[in-house]
């Protein structure tokens, strides 16, 4: 049986100033490295011979229904805009409709340069391929809406990151690659048609019930809300929320200096470019309201009475910190057993997080030992810790499935940063076993897994790692 992929291609028909069309540049020795047949089933993919999906997924074989191209864009990168950005080193190969009748993008990460590369190579080694492949597989069993991985591929190249490093392809699927970045590449130039062209195609594609900037404006505002509410309930930190890293579809994106908090401070930082803790965890609540106030800027010059839309638009940005909490409440309440929490919730939820703060406890074990009974194992200020639990057991005598609640929103494993690099550390000397091993524990985070113990381990002080992003 042959590699197919039913392409169905739709962004290519797009204005040409959306995109360059653009082959793939082959590379040496393309190795397949994994495969994810539950994700190619979805898409109504068939599987093919590992080296015909080598060559597929390096981007060396374009596919029969393949339209190769690269998507512009600009951004905000750490609050300074750049006019144009796009795939410097991605190509989208086209887009398949999956049997449910969901449209998804398949593109290549790592493919080559584009017209986009500026003064990059074009590439991605092979330890933020594993790394986007892990956690964003991760994320998807957490029930986080992101975009997947499909495949990774070495290339059998070395990419020069300050040291000499294997190179790799990761095949990334998403419902689109549509980024607030997209709409301010053309708000920027004042290419009316081309937004309009944009908000129409990015309503059909994902909120076919908007007719209106405002209504799209809101339906990504609150799907953003929800996203973000859901990273923080889970102690996640994307670690570099530019404005290309905003996705109209309301998915995460881009999986670069990410990383999970192990022992929970609000203001820590992963990435070793964040100086200032701009993507700080607690700072990304406000960060993606910023986000949605440079998506309604762009969105104004498609309305008629300017100043009557910018008022309105202020008024949907300024009604976000409110959703965010909301969303935040529904789902921190339900981590302690809440299936309907209320604002009288409150100091419960923040007074075990100001005191797992203050004790440094792990985040994920500690929500997880509350499902369990044992959440007084984990912290150092027990007396603290017992008054919290006399509270909270009164509150929990009205929840009688608090228990399965728990255990449904508190996963047992998630990708530990140091389990990652340790990962990455054996792919580059040849193991890819660790890497197969993380795919099967994570794709169950919410179940025990005794076998997997060692998995739920917080790292030790000198495996702690902080992001380099020297290079991706
Ligand atoms: N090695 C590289 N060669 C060429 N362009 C690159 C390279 N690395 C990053 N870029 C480009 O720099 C910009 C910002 O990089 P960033 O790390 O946010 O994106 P990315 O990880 O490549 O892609 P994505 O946001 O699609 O996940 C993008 O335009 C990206 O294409």
């Amino acid at each position: 049986m042959t590699l197919t992929i039913p392409f169905s291609n739709s962004y290519g028909q797009l204005p040409p100033r959306f995109f360059t069309r653009q082959a793939a540049t082959p590379v040496a020795a393309p190795e397949l490295i994994a495969f994810n047949d539950a994700l190619a089933d979805r898409l109504g993919i068939t599987r093919g011979a590992d080296g015909d999906m080598a060559r597929v997924f390096s981007g060396n074989e374009a596919p029969p229904g393949a339209d190769p191209l690269a998507q512009v864009y600009a951004g905000h990168q750490f609050g300074g805009f750049s006019p144009q950005l796009g795939d410097g080193r991605a190509l989208l190969l086209g887009e398949v409709e999956a049997p449910d009748g969901t449209r998804f993008d398949i593109q290549l990460k790592g493919a080559g340069r584009t017209p986009y590369s500026r003064g990059g190579d074009g590439r991605a080694w092979l330890g933020p391929v594993l790394r986007e492949y892990v956690v964003s597989e991760a994320m998807a069993a957490l029930g986080v809406p992101t975009t997947r991985a499909l495949a990774a591929v070495a290339t059998g190249e070395t990419v020069w990151r300050e040291t000499a490093l294997p190179g790799a392809v990761l095949t990334r699927v998403a419902t689109s690659h549509i980024r607030v970045g997209t709409f301010q590449f053309f708000a920027a130039r004042r290419d009316l048609d081309a937004l309009k062209a944009l908000f129409d195609y990015t309503c059909a594609r994902h909120y076919p019930d908007a007719r209106t900037p405002d209504d799209l404006l809101i339906a990504v505002i609150d799907a953003q809300a929800a996203l973000v509410a859901q990273w923080l309930s889970l102690g996640f930190i994307h670690g570099v929320m530019n404005t290309d890293n905003t996705t109209l579809s309301g998915e995460t994106i881009d999986y670069g200096p990410c990383a999970f908090v192990d022992d929970y401070h609000p203001q820590t930082v992963f990435s070793s470019i964040d100086r200032h803790g701009r993507y700080a965890y607690d700072n990304q609540a406000n960060v993606i309201v910023w986000n949605m106030a440079q998506l309604a800027t762009c969105l104004v010059p498609l309305c008629d009475d300017q100043e009557a839309t910018v008022e309105r638009f202020t008024a949907a940005v300024h009604a976000m910190p409110d959703k965010i909490e909301a969303q935040r409440l529904a789902r921190f309440g339900a981590k302690i057993g809440l299936s309907n929490p209320t604002d009288d919730d409150r100091p419960l939820i923040n007074d075990l997080l100001d005191l797992m703060a203050r004790d440094g406890a792990d985040f994920t074990n500690t929500f997880r030992a509350l499902a369990h009974g044992s959440a007084r194992d984990q912290l150092t200020d027990r007396a603290a810790y017992d008054d919290w639990h006399t509270r909270w057991q009164a509150r929990l005598a009205a929840e009688p499935d608090a228990h399965s609640l728990m255990l449904r929103t508190n996963p047992a494993f998630i990708p530990r940063n140091h389990r990652v690099e340790e990962m990455i550390q054996a792919a580059v000397a040849g193991d890819f076993g660790p890497v197969h091993r993380l795919l099967q524990v994570l794709s169950t985070p919410y179940t025990d897994q005794p076998d997997a113990a060692d998995l739920t381990r917080p790292p030790a002080p000198h495996e702690r790692v902080q992001q380099t992003f020297c290079g991706t």
